[in-house]
């Protein structure tokens, strides 16, 4: 794989994988805090105004936990959107995540959001088993489901792209998944290595390499059936020039293994931003009909451009 950071200084790879480094209307600091403030209140607003089951276990660990939350009218045979948080592995809790959790249960979408034992309690291939169990547990819970729809955010995203290479036959469920929102993600961990995030991770190179979808997808051709299930990969404008080079070809790869992919830049959003728009009833990639989120209301979200302006050269 061409592998265009390798040129970069590390002081450069530190700034390129440092989300907070690159918004726009705020200090970095005041970006943080604005979002996790904007995740908390979401969270409260949406235990208390919506139905729900919190700290639902999925496994026997202790921070095996998953929140579920409910639209108004009570069914199982209703879509099921399932959150992973970001956080470099090493921050966030599901307790300050239930961003898109009001709107999306007012379209008659059920959202569980996950917990998962970050660092340095959690390595990452423990974090990507829990949140496999975690989607085979929502599955064997509602049966009757209309479907799951992962999405995760950043780090989230990468522990949501593991996903498209579970063996679902070790989990004794196949889960009917329908679609992915992969939003402002990273798809390659190598070049984190040598980058400051990686010192709770601890990662070693064979980690980041087993832990690396972009990587694994090569080599694990779509299923028929997969082929049905669209990705939708998504980055924001204020991204880093990295950020946008590893959704771009995360995306490529997606293509050419034969996964029904898209990819968006959303227009003027950091990668903070971009999230905490999804509590916005407004917001775009809530637009979802009455049925499975299919992105309809302000024309199609899976529209792709050429991005190679933001590449690294
Ligand atoms: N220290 C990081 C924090 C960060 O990257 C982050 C924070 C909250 C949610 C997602 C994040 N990024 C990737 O998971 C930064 O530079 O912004």
């Amino acid at each position: 794989m061409d592998a265009p950071w390798r040129v970069l200084s590390a002081e450069e790879l530190e700034k390129q994988y440092s989300p907070s480094e690159w918004v726009v209307r705020r200090g970095a600091q005041e970006a943080l805090q604005t979002y996790l403030q904007m995740g908390s209140e979401a969270t409260s607003k949406a235990r208390a105004t919506r139905k729900s089951q919190l700290d639902v276990p999925y496994g026997d660990g202790e921070g095996e936990k998953v929140d579920i939350y409910f639209p108004d009218a009570a069914s199982e045979a209703l879509p099921f959107f399932v959150f992973f948080h970001g956080g470099y592995w090493q921050s966030g809790s599901k307790d300050q995540s239930a961003f898109m959790v009001n709107p999306l249960t007012a379209h008659g979408v059920a959202v569980v959001i996950v917990a998962y034992d970050i660092a340095p309690k959690g390595t990452i291939d423990k974090m990507v088993d829990q949140v496999a169990r975690s989607i085979a547990f929502v599955q064997k819970s509602f049966p009757e489901n209309k479907g799951l729809f992962l999405c995760g955010h950043s780090a989230g995203a990468q522990l949501a792209a593991m996903m498209l290479l579970v063996n679902w036959s070790k989990h004794g469920v196949t889960p009917s998944l329908k679609g992915f929102f992969l939003m402002s993600g990273i798809y390659d961990l190598e070049p984190l290595l040598s980058t400051s995030q990686n010192a709770p991770l601890h990662m070693t190179p064979e980690d980041a390499r087993r832990n690396s979808p972009q990587r694994h997808l090569e080599a694990a051709p779509v299923e028929p059936g997969n082929s049905a299930c669209p990705v939708l990969v998504i980055v924001g404008q204020h991204d880093s020039p990295e950020f946008h080079r590893q959704s771009w070809e995360f995306y490529e790869t997606l293509c050419q293994t034969g996964w029904k992919a898209s990819f968006e830049e959303l227009p003027s959003v950091d990668h903070f931003e971009i999230i905490w728009n999804l509590t916005r009833e407004e917001d775009r990639l809530n637009q979802v009909g009455p049925g499975p989120p299919t992105v309809t209301a302000k024309g199609p979200i899976s529209k792709v451009k050429d991005h190679s302006e933001n590449h690294l050269q």
